[in-house]
């Protein structure tokens, strides 16, 4: 097994009378792809909410790679590696699709205060290195679109996919997804599943939040199910889709979407050659 970076224990967080997270644990290791899945409200952003430092845990500890991270500022927990999408766009719409790449960066590429003022030749150094990195990652993420394009001109999957390039551009070791499928069409769901694998592949881990199954069955190695904040199954596709918890948690739900998620998780086979069923 690879190098254990996420490691969260017995997390938890309340909101007034709800247990959002009642004592999470799970950890995730260098290079996989970990999916949380559940019934809507089952405390799955919440969860992402603490370990990026959105939150506070009322309970329990998260460390990242050794390094205890527990209540840590967001700016902080980002620092230390972890990246993140949401589950709406968070993107500057007014700046280009370049400069949005290039804000990812700048938390991490620090100029110095006199070379930015007087623009240096060191600081258009450094600026010409970051708009190239910047490229690399739009190329990396498949963005074909006008990089000059200010942002709230694309359209929606190429924003989502910028999104990615930016938390990309942190250079981060893991990298949280809130929804990444949510509004995207099939052709596009089928990109995402390729740029999640491709991500892995460069040793980043990929923790998913995502009520796609075709997708979460397809990318993920484990997953892990909550319910009412609590977690209810962990293992691999197979061993989840036959977790008898698992069904009993969709079908117990009243909105129809998580009834068909149960089916699908129920009659999901394996042999699925392509993801991003619509949902
Ligand atoms: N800031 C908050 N204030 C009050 N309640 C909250 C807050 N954040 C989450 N909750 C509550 O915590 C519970 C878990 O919500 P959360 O958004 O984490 O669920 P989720 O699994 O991500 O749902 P979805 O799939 O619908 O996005 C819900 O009952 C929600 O209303």
């Amino acid at each position: 097994m690879s190098k254990l970076l996420l490691d969260v224990r017995g997390m938890a967080v309340s909101f007034g009378g709800v247990r959002a997270v009642d004592g999470l644990t799970f950890s995730v290791h260098e290079g996989e792809v970990l999916s949380v899945i559940g019934p809507n409200g089952a405390g799955k952003t919440s969860a992402f909410n603490c370990i990026t430092g959105f939150y506070k845990p009322s309970a329990g500890s998260v460390s990242f790679d050794g390094t205890d991270i527990t209540g840590k500022r967001p700016a902080v927990i980002a620092a230390s590696g972890i990246a993140r999408t949401f589950q709406n766009l968070r993107l500057f719409g007014d700046l280009t699709v370049l400069d949005n790449v290039r804000a990812g960066m700048h938390v991490r590429i620090r100029q110095n205060f006199l070379d930015a003022m007087l623009h240096t030749p060191r600081y258009r150094r450094g600026e010409d290195t970051a708009a190239d990195e910047a490229h690399a990652w739009l190329d990396f993420v498949g963005m074909e679109y006008d990089r000059t394009a200010q942002i709230r001109n694309l359209p929606y999957g190429e924003q989502r996919r910028v999104e990615i390039a930016r938390a990309l551009a942190r250079r981060p070791r893991m990298l949280l997804l809130d929804e990444p499928a949510a509004g995207l069409n099939h052709g596009e769901k089928e990109q995402l599943l390729g740029l999640m694998r491709r991500i892995a592949a460069l040793g980043i881990a990929v923790v998913l939040i995502e009520h796609d199954m075709g997708l979460v069955m397809e990318v993920s190695e484990r997953i892990v199910v909550l319910s009412y904040g609590k977690e209810i199954a962990e293992g691999t596709p197979a061993a989840i889709r036959s977790n008898p918890a698992v069904i009993e948690a969709y079908l117990g739900v009243e909105d129809e979407e998580p009834h068909a998620e149960a089916e699908r998780i129920a009659s999901e086979t394996g042999s699925r050659g392509t993801a991003g069923v619509e949902s």
